[in-house]
C-alpha cells in the first residue's frame, strides 16, 4: 500500500507508517491540484496539514485511497462529504496542537496588551521610543472566550492564571463543565458586551461564518481587543477593518484569514493590527504529537481496524468498543444474510437490540448491519463510512430500536427487513464471547452458525421434505456440516437452514424448489 504524505508533517512522527510493513511512503512538500487529481490513484492513503485542499476533483480520481489524514484539527480543507460518498475515511489528529494554539493565542494577547512586535520592529528600525508603546495589564480584564471546546477552555485556565476574568459563549457547553473551568457563561450579546480582550476558538461553520461582523462590533466596548486563532472567516475582515479605522477596537490579532496564504490584507496599515501566518500549530510538540497520532490513525484505517479519531464516522469510546466489538461481525453477516433472503425493493431496515445491548451505544452495530446488507446486493465498495448514506440515497428507512424488557437471551440482535413484497426478520445472538449463532428466522426458533455457504428452505411441516433435500444436496457431493428446522405449530409452516461445504448449483436449487411442500429455497454466503 502507498501513503503520499504532503504540507511538511513532522518526518519524526511518520514512523508508525514508515515502520509498517507492506506501506510505502512518498514524501512531498507540495503537490497542485492538477498535479494530486494526476497521482491520487496510486495512492491508498494521504496526510495533509491545512495547505493542500483535498477537493472532490481530486477524491473523484482516487480509486484505490481508503484514508485521508489530516495531521491537526480542522478538516475544512478536505471536501469530507465527497470523501464519505466514495467510503472513504477522514481521520485527524484533534489535541496534539491543543496546547500551542492556546499558548499561541495568549502571546497574541499579551503582544496586543504591550505592542511588543511594534516595539520590536520600532527598535530594529533604529528607534528608542518609550513613549509610542504605552500597554495595557491583562489582570483584572475581561476575557470573552468564543468557543470552550479544548482550546478555548486551555486559554481560559491559562488565562486566569494571569488574573483575568474569563466569561464564555458557547451554546453546546454545559454550566457544569464552565463551572468547573471557572468559567461563567454567556449570551453571545452579553459577551461582546461585558469583554475587554475576545478571542474565538470555533470551527467556521454557517452558524459562525462573520460571528464578529458589524453587528458584533457595534456591541463591543470601546477600546476591545480581538484575537483570532481559529479558522478566518469567524471574523468578518471587513467589518474588523471598520471598527479599527473608527478607532472602536483598540487592537486585533489574526493567525488566520479567510484567504490563506495573505500577505496583502487592507489590515496591515494599522499599527495595532499584528498578524501571524497561521502559525498556531506551529511548535515541534504539537507537530510531532499531531504527525504521530495521524500516522497510527492511517495505518489502523488501512488494516481495517477501528480509529479514534474518524470525522465521517461516529466515534466510539474504547469503554463502549470494548462491549460492542464482538457483535460487530455479528450484526454485518446478519446483514448479509437478510439481504440475500428477501425478495423485493426494500424500503425498511429496523434494528432491535435487547439484553446486554440495551443500554449501549449500539450506532456501530446498525451501521455495520447496513454494510452487511449493502455489500451484498452493490458493486460498489461499501464500509462504515459509507453505509449510512448509501442506504439513505436508496430510500431505505433506517430504525434503530432498544429494549429494556428482560429478553430470552443474555444478547439479542434482531433486524427486520420490510420491501415492497414481504417482511423478514432474523434474530442473532452470541453465546459465551464468541459464539455467533441465528437463533430465530421470522420467528421460528434455529440455532445456526451464521458464516460460509448457507440454505435457507421455507417449507410445509410434513414428513418427505428434510430427506429429499439432503438427497438432491448429498448427489451433487456437497457436503451438509449442519441442518436446523423450525417450526411454531405441527403441521404449518417450518424453516430450514442447512451449512454446506459448497455452494448449491442454480439446477438443483431448482430441483429442491419442486419438492412437494417447499415454499421456497435461498442460497446465501456469508
Ligand atoms: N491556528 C491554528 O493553527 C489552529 C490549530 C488548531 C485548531 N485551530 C482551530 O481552532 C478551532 C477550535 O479547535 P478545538 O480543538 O478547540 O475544537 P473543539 O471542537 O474542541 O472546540 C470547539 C468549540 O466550539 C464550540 N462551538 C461550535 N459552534 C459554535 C458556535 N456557533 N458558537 C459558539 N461555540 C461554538 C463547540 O461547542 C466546541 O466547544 C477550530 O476551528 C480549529 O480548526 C486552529
Ligand atoms: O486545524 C489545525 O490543526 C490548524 O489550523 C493547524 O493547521 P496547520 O497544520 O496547517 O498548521
Amino acid at each position: 500500500m502507498k501513503v503520499l504524505v504532503l504540507d511538511g508533517v513532522e518526518e519524526e512522527g511518520l514512523k508508525a507508517l514508515r515502520q509498517e510493513p507492506g506501506i510505502q511512503v512518498d514524501v512531498k512538500d507540495k503537490m497542485s491540484e492538477d498535479e494530486l487529481v494526476a497521482a491520487i490513484g496510486d495512492y491508498d492513503g494521504i496526510i495533509v496539514r491545512s495547505a493542500t485542499k483535498v477537493t472532490a476533483r481530486i477524491i473523484e480520481k482516487a480509486a484505490r485511497l481508503k484514508v485521508v489524514g489530516r495531521a491537526g484539527v480542522g478538516v475544512d480543507n478536505i471536501d469530507v462529504p465527497a470523501a464519505t460518498a466514495r467510503g472513504i475515511l477522514v481521520v485527524n489528529a484533534p489535541e496534539g496542537n491543543t496546547l500551542a494554539v492556546a499558548e499561541h493565542t495568549i502571546a497574541m494577547m499579551l503582544s496586543l496588551a504591550r505592542n511588543i512586535p511594534q516595539a520590536n520592529a520600532s527598535l530594529r528600525a533604529g528607534k528608542w521610543d518609550k513613549k509610542s508603546f504605552m500597554g495595557v495589564e491583562l489582570r483584572g480584564k475581561v476575557l470573552g472566550v468564543i468557543g470552550l471546546g479544548r482550546i478555548g477552555s486551555a486559554v481560559a485556565k491559562r488565562a486566569q492564571g494571569m488574573e483575568m476574568k474569563v466569561v464564555a459563549y458557547d451554546p453546546y457547553i454545559n454550566e457544569e463543565k464552565a463551572g468547573l473551568l471557572g468559567v461563567t457563561l454567556l449570551s453571545l450579546e452579553e459577551l461582546l458586551k461585558q469583554a475587554d480582550f475576545i478571542t474565538v476558538h470555533l470551527p467556521l461553520t454557517r452558524e459562525s461564518k462573520y460571528m464578529l461582523g458589524e453587528k458584533a462590533f457595534s456591541l463591543m466596548k470601546d477600546g476591545v481587543r480581538i484575537i483570532n486563532c481559529a479558522r478566518g472567516g469567524v471574523v468578518d475582515e471587513q467589518a474588523l477593518y471598520n471598527a479599527m479605522k473608527s478607532g472602536k477596537v483598540a487592537g486585533a490579532a489574526l493567525d488566520v484569514f479567510e484567504k490563506e496564504p495573505n500577505t496583502d490584507s487592507p489590515l496591515f496599515e494599522f499599527k495595532n493590527f499584528i498578524a501571524t501566518p497561521h502559525l498556531g500549530a506551529s511548535t515541534q510538540e504539537a507537530q510531532l504529537s499531531v504527525a504521530t497520532d495521524v500516522a497510527r490513525e492511517v495505518v489502523a484505517a488501512l488494516k481495517g481496524e477501528l480509529v479514534k479519531n474518524a470525522v465521517n464516522i461516529p466515534s466510539v469510546s474504547p469503554k463502549v468498543l470494548a462491549v460492542i466489538k464482538p457483535y460487530l461481525s455479528l450484526a454485518e453477516k446478519m446483514g448479509k444474510f437478510a439481504a440475500q433472503v428477501i425478495c423485493g425493493r426494500v424500503n425498511k431496515i429496523e434494528a432491535t437490540y435487547s439484553g446486554d445491548l440495551a443500554g449501549q451505544e449500539v450506532s456501530p452495530l446498525t451501521t455495520a448491519i447496513l454494510k452487511g446488507f449493502l455489500d451484498s446486493i452493490l458493486q460498489e465498495m461499501v464500509n462504515f463510512v459509507n453505509a449510512p448514506l448509501l442506504a439513505k440515497k436508496r430510500g431505505i428507512n433506517v430504525i434503530q430500536r432498544q429494549e429494556t424488557e428482560e429478553a430470552d437471551y443474555a444478547n439479542l440482535i434482531t433486524v427486520k427487513v420490510k420491501s415492497d413484497q414481504e417482511e423478514i426478520s432474523v434474530a442473532g445472538t452470541i453465546f459465551g464471547k464468541v459464539d455467533q449463532r441465528i437463533v430465530s428466522i421470522d420467528g421460528y426458533h434455529v440455532d445456526a452458525v451464521p458464516e460460509g455457504h448457507m440454505l435457507y428452505i421455507p417449507h410445509i411441516d410434513k414428513p418427505r421434505i428434510i430427506g429429499p433435500v439432503g438427497n438432491l444436496i448429498g448427489t451433487h457431493n456437497i457436503n451438509i456440516s449442519g441442518m436446523q428446522v423450525g417450526r411454531k405449530v405441527i403441521g404449518g409452516k417450518a424453516v430450514m437452514l442447512l451449512n454446506i461445504d459448497s455452494p448449491v448449483p442454480e439446477e438443483t436449487m431448482a430441483e429442491i424448489a419442486k419438492i412437494d411442500g417447499v415454499l421456497g429455497v435461498k442460497s446465501v454466503s456469508i
